[in-house]
């Protein structure tokens, strides 16, 4: 056994994300979203499940802050519903929207708590959708209103701010592959959508060095890892193609104030050009406080001519999966966070979501997921093995909290540490939430 030590400053934290477990959907003003509409679709979302209860998280928030305290995080990343703020995306606020998130944040604070706000998480108001979503710049515009409302609102409250989560989601998941709302499958309008969010971010971080915010503020975009079959160069390209997609399509802009070239060529040769506006990149090059990483899995890959966007298949290797079909591959957890730090530099990074989906169910009040112990152990331990390469790492963020509607595989898919009956609202502290617990106390554990 290894004692598994983090640095003295390391923060400690959950995440979650408010379609995800508020519920409440047509309370108190809330307007649609884009998921009200893509969840009440038939065929959209397994099993027909929506978000309109989900957790109840907006009415039982008092409970989760407890429970959150007595795992003893640091910091709590959640998201907040624009359409609560804005039912319409933009014009009139709706008061009892910022009254629900003022209520939360306090009792947060008063908790000893952090909040880590991101402001999109995917809840776009149905109403900016109908005027083209993200596909219109004029929602850039909206994105900014909503942001500078929220900044003004919660100054002196929330220190940490994340603008978009997985960028990635958001584009090419939801707008190419067309798993996720709206649900389109159009690999242009995907990369012009990726575009308007990278402008829309780096705006929204210009107002908030105007407003002169006391607190720091970044992005989360989901990442993957893809090592190579062979030493064939074909092989070693096409992961790079697969990680690019993820990584420096969306972090090269931020940083380095331009696209990677070698995707640029590549989505040329499938037909697609960026639509780059003067001043916009200006616009997405604004330096950032901290860089949110999503890690969960990675996979080894080579080539294969015509096959996907990126010409390579995936190749079983036999390791575990977990619920979601998805391999455990702490290896790429490492090899992407000091792939980022040789490209980008001594960034802070938060790791604002790792976890696992494992649908264990409680047995006489006990939710016995060693697996997901044992996949936190590993990526914990890849992590602190990329800290002491180098990597800057602040915090580190278990998603999630709770099992919660989990987009388009719906309530069958469990992240949580705590388990949700999604019958009776009951939540059930899950084994790794002790682990967890104990683990933060700590500060380091066996394994
Ligand atoms: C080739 C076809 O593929 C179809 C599905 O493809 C994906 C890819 C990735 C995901 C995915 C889900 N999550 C977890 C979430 N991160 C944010 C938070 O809200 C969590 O719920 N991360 N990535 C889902 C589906």
């Amino acid at each position: 056994m290894a004692i598994i030590q983090f640095p003295k400053d390391m923060k400690w934290g959950t995440a979650t994300a408010s379609y995800q477990i508020e519920g409440a959907a047509n309370e108190d003003g809330r307007g649609p979203s884009i998921w009200d509409t893509f969840s009440h679709t038939p065929g959209k979302v397994k099993g027909g499940d929506n978000g309109d209860i989900a957790c109840d998280s907006y009415h039982r928030y008092e409970e989760d802050i407890r429970i959150m305290k007595d795992l003893g995080i640091d910091y709590y990343r959640f998201s907040v519903a624009w359409p609560r703020i804005y039912p319409n995306g933009k014009g009139d606020i709706n008061p009892k929207g910022l009254e629900f998130y003022h209520d939360f944040v306090d009792k947060l604070i008063e908790n000893g708590i952090e909040p880590m706000c991101t402001l999109y998480h995917w809840d776009l108001p149905q109403a900016l959708q109908d005027q083209g979503g993200w596909a219109n710049r004029e929602t850039i515009d909206a994105f900014v209103q909503y942001a500078e409302t929220m900044f003004r609102e919660f100054k002196g409250k929330i220190k940490y701010w994340i603008t978009l989560n997985e960028p990635w989601c958001i584009s090419f998941l939801s707008n190419h592959i067309g798993a996720h709302a709206p649900g389109n499958q159009d690999l242009q309008l995907a990369t012009d959508i990726s575009h308007h969010l990278l402008v829309a971010h780096g705006r929204a971080v210009k107002k908030f060095r105007e407003l002169e915010i006391d607190g720091q503020i970044g992005f989360a975009p989901n990442t993957t890892w893809l090592d190579p079959f062979s030493d064939q160069q074909e092989d070693l390209d096409a992961c790079q193609r697969d990680i690019g997609h993820y990584v420096e399509w969306f972090m090269d802009p931020v940083f380095k104030g331009e696209y990677p070239q070698f995707m640029v060529e590549w989505f040329r040769k499938k037909g697609v050009e960026l639509h780059i506006q003067s001043g916009d990149l200006d616009d997405i090059n604004q330096p950032i406080d901290f860089l949110g990483i999503n890690y969960y899995t990675g996979h080894i890959a080579r080539y294969k001519e015509n096959t996907g966007l990126f010409d390579f298949e995936y190749i079983e290797m036999g390791y575990e999966r977990t619920d979601i079909d998805w391999p455990v591959y702490p290896e790429g957890f490492f090899k992407v966070l000091t792939h980022i730090t040789k490209r980008y530099g001594d960034v802070p990074i938060y790791i604002t979501e790792n976890g696992a989906c494992y649908n264990d169910e409680p047995v006489n009040g006990k939710v016995g997921d060693d697996r997901r112990i044992k996949y936190l152990q590993q990526h914990l331990t890849a992590l602190s093995q990329a800290i002491e390469s180098g990597v800057n790492i602040k915090g580190y963020f278990v998603w999630s909290l709770m099992d919660n509607f989990e987009w388009a595989e719906g309530y069958s898919k469990r992240f949580g540490i705590v388990h949700v009956d999604y019958n009776t609202l009951e939540r059930t502290k899950k084994d790794s939430f002790y682990w967890y617990k104990k683990t933060i106390a700590n500060n380091w554990f066996e394994y």
